[in-house]
């Protein structure tokens, strides 16, 4: 049973004071896991070290269940951390790798065996106990590394990009024995990757992080379909979400989304237009998502102006999807999923509509979402 209260921390380092993690704020419940996701460098496994006390912190305080854990040691906050790179003694064998921390507590022989033995059947690597680790395949030794983890029983996990030296196969393989892992263990996770599809697919809440500082912290779905700002829109999400900056201009009863291409006339009473009409003269973002792209002329009723053209460039089949990038003459092509039987030629122009309800629009100056006439913040 674990609650991690991470209170308004920060990180420098150097004589500069680099802060490389700001402000960080977190509750964090008992078996829940949860997901520190961006890009490199953004300081997830600073605030990750920082809690299993590998890392100072600058400022701010580290709870587990009510007890500050700011200037406890390491091995005595009852955390157990899992690296990319395993970590693994080279030479023990699989059992005394797993053993040790068991060993270095002083558990009784018989005690230890039944651990290892109960871990390595979890895991599926019985076989292996008496292999070195070199003997084993980067998939083998990440278990193992688990293995070592889930020996000692502890109140919280932390893994640290555990997956990214495997192959993409087993990389998804291995997504589903955490999870399933965490399901029966209900041990309280934070897992730090770069890796997105690892973040919506494992986390149960996601913190986005950009430049050490929290940019959202929310569901896998509310990540992906009201994200907070632009930088969140557009790291999660594959193939990326569509871009395109306009004005907002006032015609009579509706509010236009004006570009040099095209114009959006979103009418009365629709919940865009009351988004936006604070925003007349102003500069916004659109961003809709490939699968809110139509191709076909769809004429939505009350929104005549919502189609425009495209110029075909190129198809991308991804699994059972297919999407094809369009020149809207902008400077980014516009992607849209389409069905994977219809066909296109080389040049052609095609009619395009967007799905005005699905259609989200930032504030270009600040990256902000607009909701209900006011930035997201
Ligand atoms: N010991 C250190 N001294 C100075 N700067 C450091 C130190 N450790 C990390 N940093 C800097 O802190 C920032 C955050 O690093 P961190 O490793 O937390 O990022 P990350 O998001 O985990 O990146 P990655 O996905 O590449 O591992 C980086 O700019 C890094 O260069």
């Amino acid at each position: 049973m674990a609650r991690i209260l991470l209170n308004h921390i920060y990180k420098s380092y150097g004589k500069e004071k680099d802060t490389v993690v700001k402000d960080f704020h977190l509750q964090i419940e008992d078996r829940e896991f949860i997901v520190f996701v961006g890009p490199s460098g953004c300081g997830k496994s600073t605030t990750l070290r920082m809690i299993a006390g590998l890392e100072d912190i600058s400022e701010g305080q580290i709870y587990i269940n009510d007890q500050i854990m700011n200037d406890l040691p390491p091995k005595d906050r009852d955390i157990a951390m899992v690296f990319q790179n395993y970590a693994l003694y080279p030479n023990m064998t699989v059992y005394e790798n797993i053993a040790f921390g068991l060993r270095l507590r002083k558990m009784p022989k018989h005690e230890i065996e039944l651990q290892v033995h109960k871990a390595a059947r979890v895991l599926e690597i019985e076989a292996f106990l008496d292999r070195k680790p070199k003997q084993l395949s980067g998939g083998q030794r990440q278990r193992v590394a688990l293995g070592r983890a889930i020996v000692r029983n502890p109140q919280v996990f932390l893994m640290d990009e555990p997956l990214s030296n495997l192959d993409a196969k087993l990389r998804v393989q291995m997504r589903t024995e955490i999870i399933r892992l965490h399901k029966s263990l209900g041990v309280t996770t934070i897992y730090v990757t770069h890796d997105q599809t690892e973040a919506m697919t494992m986390g149960s809440r996601i913190v986005v992080m950009k430049d050490g500082v929290i940019q959202q912290v929310d569901t896998p779905e509310n990540i992906y379909n009201v994200p907070a700002n632009i930088f969140v829109a557009g790291f999660i999400g594959s193939p990326p979400i569509n871009f395109v900056t306009g004005k907002i201009e006032e015609s009579g009863e509706h509010i236009a989304f004006q570009t040099k291409r095209f114009s959006l006339r979103i009418p009365q009473g629709h919940p865009q237009n009351a988004k936006l009409k604070n925003l007349v003269n102003r500069e916004v973002t659109l961003g809709v998502r490939p699968e809110n792209v139509s191709v076909e002329r769809i004429v939505l009723e009350g929104y005549p102006d919502a189609s425009f053209r495209g110029i075909y460039r190129l198809d991308e089949l991804m699994g059972a999807d297919r999407f094809i990038y369009m020149d809207i003459g902008t400077n980014t092509d516009l992607i849209a999923r389409v069905n994977p039987r219809h066909t296109f030629n080389e040049n052609e122009q095609v009619e395009l509509a967007m799905d005005m309800h699905k259609v989200m629009f930032f504030n270009s100056a600040t990256g902000q979402r607009i909701e209900s006439g006011v930035d997201v913040c």
